[in-house]
This record gives C-alpha cells, structure tokens and sequence, in this order.
C-alpha cells in the first residue's frame, strides 16, 4: 500500500475505484473476496481505490471500522493508493481520526452530511480532525451549504487539505458557479470529479479537474481506466463512447440507490460475492435484480446496447 504524502501526481495517474466491502453473512468483513476484489480493480490498471459512500462505512462500528482497516492494510499491493472515510459527523471523524493516526493511510476522505452543520462548524471541526489525524484530509463537497469555496482554498492553504471530491449534482455540469468559483480558489489539480461516469467528462475535460471517482470502474477496471486517459487527453469522442456504455446502469442506481444497487452488481458480476449490506442499508429485491440484470449485461457487453 502507497502510505507516502499526497501529491498532485497521484490523484491524476487513475480512477478513484469507490469499491464496496464484501461482508459474511454474519455481518463481519469478507477478507477473502474483498482480496478478491482488490486483485481485480488492481489488475485492469487502476491504483487508487477510496472506501468512501459505496463501502457502506456511514453504517460500520468501530470494531468492523478496524477490521476493514486490516482487510485493506494486507490486501492491496504495495503502489495502491488506498483512502479509507471517516465521519459523517465530527463524533464519528474524530473517533476515526484517533485510530487512522496509528495507521500508515497517507489521508482520509470525510463522508458528507448535511445534517446539524453550519459552514463554520465544518471548518472548525475539519481543522480539528486533520489535527487530531497527524494528516491532511481529502474532503468530500456534496452540498453546497458544507463550506464555501472560499473555506476550501483557505484549508488547502492551510495544509489542511489535500484533496477534494466534488460531487454537487447538478442538471448539466457545465453550468456550475460553485465549481467555477472553486477553481478560482483552489488549484484544479487537488479536485477530482466525484460522482461516476454521468459528469466526469465535463469536470475533467472542460474543468480541467484532475480526475474521477467511479463506483462501476470496481466491475469494469481496465474501461473506466481509459475513460481516464481518453478525458485527460482530450479525446472527448473515445471518452464519450466509454461513458455511454455506463451511464443506463447509472441511471439506475441513482434510481435505486447508488451504494445498494453497486453492492450487489458487484456480485452479480462475478467480481466478488458482497454478501449481504449492512443495515441501514438493504439489499436488492428479487424484482430489482431482474430489472437491472439486463442493464448489466450490457455494460460488460454480454448483450449489444
Ligand atoms: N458515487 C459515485 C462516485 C463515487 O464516489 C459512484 O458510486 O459511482
């Protein structure tokens, strides 16, 4: 595993694969097929991979926090770059904070919540945490009443941060003043397009953000990793071939549920068997695994679109 300091060249050099963790059925970590997993977004070339939302950490306790943390620790290969979360709330980073200090993690990505915060709170409580954790911290923007932009380029200043996952939805992501102020404060090359495949192309071709967080790149490696490259390297038409093919399954997730409808795609997949999600969470239904099946199919292009 990566454990030296954040630069701008890691965030750049490959998708941010948002995995979800396997789980027994007695609700303890899978070590085995999250190994698994971790072998196969690592062999279609992508080294960076954030237990973020789609790891279901929102709903873990301390003890399986932990043993995630040693799941990941002696799983993945040694230039991976792996991100555990931390939060939502300034309890739960702190807690968190407290055991990642001891822990070779180079930074930790906060979990959003728009829930009993105020901008000024978040800063406060991030400055906080990155101090408690020894680290700066990769900061999730999913809302804009988290913190301003001009909060980010002052955390970012202050070292606090190293990265941000910017993740507002928007209807079109072109048309975005929050992004375009965000720029203004912060250098583009610490902000990474954090929502899957849907406005990556924008963020990353015409923002010029260094990068994109996906949760199918987890089922398909190799394709969201030149989806990347294509993006970087202005090949907007290849880019947009790629992102078609992803973007129905998208669609249902967002209808569905991002985080359940990933954890059992994965499976259905044959990636790894996730087992069942932990609660507050649910799995799929019988109905839903029969309507998104088909859509499956055709991201790995077992049937034409
Ligand atoms: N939520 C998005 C991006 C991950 O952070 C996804 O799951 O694809």
């Amino acid at each position: 595993m990566k454990t030296s300091a954040v630069q701008p060249a890691d965030i750049a050099r490959s998708v941010f694969a948002v995995p979800p963790v396997a789980m027994s059925a007695d609700g303890t970590i899978n070590r085995a097929e999250n190994a698994k997993m971790i072998r196969h977004i690592e062999a279609g070339g992508v080294s960076s991979l954030l237990y973020g939302g789609n790891a279901n950490i929102y709903n873990f306790d301390l003890e399986t926090y932990r043993a995630m943390l040693d799941m990941l620790e002696a799983s993945a290969a040694p230039e991976s770059w792996v991100i555990p979360a931390i939060g939502p709330d300034f309890g739960k980073m702190l807690d968190q904070a407290r055991i990642l200090r001891d822990r070779p993690y180079p930074t930790a990505l906060t979990l959003p919540t728009t829930v009993a915060t105020h901008p000024l709170g978040v800063e406060a409580g991030l400055r906080r945490t990155a101090e408690v954790f020894g680290k700066p911290l990769f900061v999730y923007a999913k809302s804009e009443n988290y913190l301003t932009p001009a909060q980010f380029g002052a955390l970012a200043r202050d070292g606090v941060i190293c990265a941000i996952k910017y993740a507002i939805e928007r209807k079109g992501p072109r048309h975005d003043a929050f992004l375009d102020a965000l720029v203004q404060e912060v250098d583009r090359k610490i902000i990474v397009s954090g929502m899957g495949e849907r406005p990556a192309l924008t963020h990353v071709h015409e923002f010029k953000l260094a990068g994109y967080t996906s949760g199918l790149v987890c089922i398909l490696p190799a394709v969201s990793q030149a989806f990347l490259k294509a993006a970087q390297a202005g090949d907007t038409a290849k880019a947009a071939s790629i992102a078609a093919r992803f973007i129905p399954l998208e669609n249902a997730r967002e209808k569905y549920g991002f985080i359940r409808v990933l954890h059992t795609l994965v499976r259905l997949a044959g990636v790894a068997d996730t087992g069942p999600i932990l609660p507050l969470l649910a799995d799929l239904t019988p109905a839903e695994i029969t309507e998104l099946t088909p859509m499956l199919d055709v991201l790995l292009e077992k049937t034409p679109a």
